[in-house]
């Protein structure tokens, strides 16, 4: 393992180079790793059998990017949890804030909101993902000082830099799983329905929420069991899930998966899920790219390691042996959904935001879930 400061200082030199890397922390680890790509080759993520790092945007027909292990450096070192401070409540925002621009800009999104509700009661869908994105100039835009500030800030969340010289660099803290895959076992998540975290995690949640959640557990469960090569999945009861300043409702769902050729198609099924998209999934991707302003280029796209090695200690079953352990190696696939992030360009941040509309959604409630799902990134680019 690297000390985290020569990796900062040696990823700095790389950075001069243009090539591209990644560099990210999974939920609740210490261990950050890294990827820094010896060629200058866009390398594409074709049929899921390749082992690196993907990162996918929303557009399903788009190639995936990947970096590959095979041509990169990898690193890891240790940075600690215990300096961490997952408490965004009381940020000063107001500095990293351009607010002759957020009248708008609200006036826009509930526009937008508006239409999707109007659009649900016709009968045409029965959710919809709708989304935004806010230019923010960034008081200081080193990219490794901006990640460093949310390894700390957020230890619960899948933290990530992602540079690219066909993409810029993204940033981003996403509290959502797409799927987790080891040997036969797979994992992921339902994750809808948001409030303001306020110190409590036991909380009582309303109709409208709990509703739009359940779309998503449902149409996961029925998406996994229609799958060739899937079996036993099963499934948690709900419960809040805290993500930096704000809480949502989680299901937990698991199963198995019977050839690791199979994994291509679960990613398909699962993405994009209608934590990012709507139900039915045509009808809400329609709608969002005939009304979203912006593209939304890899926001609520997916993101993390595929196929990675991954190496497991095991105890021996043979008798006699008792204490004798071998190292078992794996491959490992390990993939979250892009939210609560940023693209970064020129010193200026666009933080990409959004929310899940049904029939009982209020437009101006939906506006402000917004703005506080955009504090994720905002409180790490301010003074
Ligand atoms: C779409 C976003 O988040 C998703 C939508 C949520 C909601 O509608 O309540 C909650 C969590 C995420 O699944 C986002 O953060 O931009």
């Amino acid at each position: 393992m690297t000390e985290s400061i020569d990796f900062f200082q040696n990823l700095n030199d790389f950075l001069r180079d243009k090539r591209a890397f990644v560099v990210y922390r999974k939920p609740g680890s210490s261990s950050v790793k890294a990827l820094l790509q010896k060629d200058s080759i866009s390398h594409r993520l074709n049929d899921f059998s390749e082992s690196g790092f993907a990162f996918a945007p929303f557009n399903v027909e788009a190639t995936p990017y990947l970096i590959p292990v095979e041509e990169s450096d990898f690193f890891e070192f240790n940075f600690p949890a215990e300096t961490s401070l997952d408490d965004s409540s009381e940020d000063d925002l107001s500095s990293g804030v351009d607010f002759e621009f957020m009248e708008v800009d609200q006036k826009n999104h509930e526009q937008l909101v508006q239409k999707g509700i109007d659009t649900i009661k016709k009968g045409e869908f029965q959710k919809v993902v709708l989304a935004r994105s806010e230019k923010v100039q960034v008081y200081d835009p080193d990219p490794t000082r901006i990640f460093r500030k949310l390894l700390k800030k957020y230890p619960q969340a899948f933290v990530y830099l992602w540079f690219h010289p066909d993409t810029d660099y993204w940033l981003g803290a996403t509290p959502e799983s797409l799927l987790n895959v080891e040997r036969t076992r797979f994992k992921t998540m339902a994750l809808a329905g948001t409030q303001l975290y306020k110190g409590k995690i036991d909380v009582a949640w309303g109709r409208k929420e709990v509703e739009e959640q359940e779309f998503v557990k449902d149409y996961i469960l029925e998406s996994l069991e229609k799958l060739k090569g899937v079996e036993n999945v099963s499934y948690s009861k709900p419960y809040s899930a805290k993500a930096g300043n704000l809480l949502h409702i989680c299901t937990d769902i698991s199963g198995s998966l019977n050839s690791q050729e199979d994994l291509g198609a679960l990613v398909k099924t699962l993405h994009p899920t209608p934590a990012v998209c709507g139900l039915p999934k045509q009808k809400a991707l329609s709608f969002i790219l005939e009304n979203e302003e912006h593209s939304r280029e890899f926001y609520s796209g997916y993101l993390g390691e595929l196929n990675m090695k991954s190496e497991h200690k095991r105890n021996s079953n043979r008798r006699n042996q008792e204490n004798q352990q071998f190292t078992a190696i794996s491959k490992k696939t390990d993939l979250f959904v892009n939210l609560r992030c940023m693209k970064l360009k020129d010193g200026n941040a666009r933080i990409f935001v959004g929310g899940g509309i049904t029939k009982d959604s209020n437009a101006a409630d939906e506006w402000m879930e917004t703005v506080n799902k955009s504090q994720t990134m905002k409180s790490v680019l301010v003074k």
